[in-house]
């Protein structure tokens, strides 16, 4: 993603001062402060707010010694000093401070305007918005204000129907100003609780495209005004930023293209100018490469520290709760259908690339690093490819019809164009993750004759019973031990699997590992 490379070297700055033993704390904390300060430069963060970051941490630092002083700390408690010193102000440098962020309200009308440059993604981000708030309860609608640019509303009209918005604009009228009353007359007449209005990109010289935009918001009064800002626009992203502001005094920010490999120290920069939050970012082009932006989760990823908050947000974003909720009833009960494997597949693959995924677990971005994301993704989609192959009854089925009319594995191979190994394979997957549901079915009974009381993590109806204490004892395992995670990683298509597929003979040894069966029990899961 953009500024991955930032991360990694603020990481390294910060390790080689840790390790350091040769000079004093004081020069240590200057070596690393430099080697921030350039990183951050060199991403086109503004010279006076790296500057700033700058003297912030070396003054925190280097207090915390001095009343120290006495008692000299541990080389664990230097390290934890010098790290939480450094994400808090990183945040600090994304954290436009302001307490009052826009929250939508339910059943009645609010109206969210958007400005930005031309080709900013604007029209992708307007879509991807009004999914997200479809998908939290809210009836919303789309109104497309751009008539400058021909084709802006047939792009705005293919993405509501791809992702069922209703939409309104014209091919004929062209004052942007009429459009947009006219949609949010409509759109108000018939109860929607969210109206979106795109409006046309322009250039900060462009003075009748930003007259024509403080005209589109006399008319639609937006209950918020957001900036689309590309994080890859560099330096300039400051000046486009101020020029908005003072012409449409802008709310919020959305910056989008942030899977790119640009520079986004100049979006960053930004934010700081003009003192407003960025609420979401957009990470590619697909409707659910969207998330909402916290600047703790922002640095947690940056930083390699991992980000739940977060993957439970992008998975609440894809999943649907129908099929959530099935999933869920079909493990109270024990069982796990071909079914349920193809929609967590689908599901998984929603959520974006695997990198983005791995980004917001902790330890996961290292791994990731070792395996080659590109024969990951090949690996799920031929597996969804042999699920799409089947039929409704053998999807339903738990798989043991494949066994008894070997016939059809044949069938699906032929299909899927795969082979019949590779289905096997699906076959064998899906087998242990239903193995896996009836020993939590098992447990949860056995769990719930046991004991009633148990304080641990809230139960799911159908999951396991998990308490702090097993949490606690998982994550020291595998923290202990980053080869388990590798070897999961590896199921979904590391090196060396059959024609790209997982690798059996990698989730054997993984089954047989008595750390992975430990860790499975105390999830209630036995292999
Ligand atoms: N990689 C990537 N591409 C994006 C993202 N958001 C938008 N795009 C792409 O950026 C291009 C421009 O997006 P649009 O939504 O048309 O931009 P716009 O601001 O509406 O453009 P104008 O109407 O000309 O002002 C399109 O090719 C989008 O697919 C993102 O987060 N990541």
């Amino acid at each position: 993603m953009v500024l991955a490379n930032l991360g990694k070297r603020i990481n390294n700055a910060i390790n080689s001062a840790i390790s350091n033993t040769q000079d004093d704390y004081a020069t240590s904390v200057d070596i690393m402060l430099k080697g921030i300060a350039t990183a951050l430069l060199e991403s086109d963060v503004n010279i006076a707010l790296v500057s700033s970051l700058r003297n912030n941490i070396r003054n925190k630092l280097l207090d915390t010694s001095t009343k120290n002083n006495n008692r000299s700390m541990t080389n664990a408690q230097t390290k934890k000093l010098v790290h939480k010193t450094v994400f808090d102000e990183l945040c600090n440098l994304v954290d436009a401070k302001e307490t009052h962020v826009f929250q939508p309200k339910k059943k009645k009308t609010n109206v969210i305007m958007f400005v930005g440059l031309q080709g900013s993604g604007k029209t992708t981000t307007c879509t991807k918005l009004a999914v997200y708030y479809s998908k939290r309860g809210f009836k919303v609608g789309l109104v497309c204000a751009d008539t400058f640019r021909a084709g802006a509303f047939d792009q705005l009209k293919q993405n509501a129907i791809k992702a069922r918005i209703p939409f309104f604009g014209s091919y004929t009228e062209t004052d942007p100003v009429k459009v947009a009353a006219e949609g949010i007359s409509k759109f108000k007449k018939e109860k929607f609780e969210i109206i979106i209005v795109d409006t046309s990109g322009r250039h900060r010289q462009e003075e009748d495209l930003f007259q024509e935009m403080i005209d589109i918001s006399h008319v639609v009064k937006p209950n918020q005004t957001i900036m689309v800002l590309d994080a890859s626009i560099g330096q300039a992203a400051e000046q486009q930023s101020k020029a908005f502001k003072e012409s449409s005094d802008f709310g919020a920010i959305i910056l989008t293209k942030m899977d790119g490999h640009a520079k986004g120290g100049g979006a960053i920069s930004a934010v700081a100018a003009t003192k407003t939050p960025i609420i979401f970012i957009g990470t590619g082009e697909h409707i659910h490469d969207f998330e909402k932006f916290s600047p703790q989760s922002f640095i947690s990823k940056l930083l390699g520290i991992g980000d739940f908050q977060g993957l439970m947000e992008q998975f609440q974003t894809v999943s649907n709760k129908e099929d959530t909720q099935a999933l869920m009833e079909n493990i109270s009960q024990g069982k796990f259908t071909l079914l349920d494997f193809k929609k967590q597949m689908q599901t998984i693959m929603k959520m974006g690339p695997l990198s983005n995924i791995a980004q917001m677990i902790p330890g996961m971005n290292n791994i990731m690093n070792q395996i080659n994301e590109e024969d990951a993704a090949k690996s799920m989609k031929r597996m969804v490819y042999i699920l799409d192959s089947m039929n409704q009854k053998e999807l339903e089925s738990d798989g043991r019809i494949f066994i008894e009319e070997p016939s059809r594995m044949v069938r699906v191979a032929k299909g899927s164009g795969t082979s019949v190994v590779d289905v096997e394979t699906v076959l064998m997957q899906q087998q242990m993750m239903a193995r896996m549901a009836q020993n939590a079915k098992q447990s949860q009974t056995a769990a719930a004759a046991a004991s009633s009381s148990g304080a641990g993590i809230p139960r799911i109806p159908g999951m396991p019973n998990i308490s702090p204490q097993m949490m606690q004892q998982a994550q020291q395992k595998l923290k202990q031990n980053p080869g388990l995670m590798k070897n999961m990683m590896n199921m979904f298509g590391g090196a060396g699997g059959v024609g790209g597929m997982p690798d059996m003979n990698e989730m054997m040894k993984m089954m047989q590992d008595p750390q992975m069966q430990q860790m499975a029990r105390q999830f209630g899961m036995g292999m």
